[in-house]
């Protein structure tokens, strides 16, 4: 099986595949007489298609041995979906760019602290990958009619590491 290590998660990294959601470097600015900053517009939302509509999720995920056995991506083609942790733990995305309808290699991030991910409408990614132990997201979606969800399967499953020498 590749190998694959994955990488510190970037805004810059991520970009070709969505935003990552976090504090640091974000335009923000004080509301309520001073009393709330608000860091503003973080991440694209996309709904698209018949009776589409916004979904505010919770996920609450059981983690994965490590390394990461990735056979499969999903991808969803109506709408966006962002994952914001509930707690401070790390945990691991993968993303692949889309050769015409088929995934390519994936590339891995390990988040820090505090950061989220929003993954643009058809991104192929992987499932969502806690580390460690059992991790709440806030999941922001997209519900309505038709089929939100394409699977691919690999031929070969790749191996994700996180922190180790290579
Ligand atoms: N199926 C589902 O709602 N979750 C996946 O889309 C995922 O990315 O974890
Ligand atoms: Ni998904």
């Amino acid at each position: 099986m590749k190998r694959i290590e994955a990488q510190s998660l970037t805004r810059e990294a991520f970009a070709p595949f969505g935003d990552v959601i976090e504090t640091e470097g974000a335009d923000s600015f004080l509301i309520n007489e001073g009393n709330c900053r608000r860091f503003h517009d973080l991440a694209r939302v996309e709904a698209v298609g018949e009776g589409a509509r916004v979904l505010i999720n919770i996920f609450r995920g059981q983690p994965y041995a490590m390394p990461l056995t990735l056979g499969m991506v999903e991808r969803h083609p109506l709408g966006s979906q962002a994952f914001m942790p509930l707690s401070g733990r790390p945990f691991l995305v993968a993303v692949c760019p889309d050769n015409d309808g088929v995934p390519g290699e994936p590339l891995a991030f390990i988040t820090a602290p505090g950061q989220g991910v929003n993954y643009a409408r058809n991104v192929w990614h992987a499932v969502l990958t806690p580390i460690g132990q059992e991790q709440d997201f806030l999941v922001i979606d997209r519900g309505g009619e038709g089929n939100n969800l394409e699977e691919f399967f690999f031929d070969e499953p790749f191996t994700i590491h996180v922190g180790e020498n290579p």
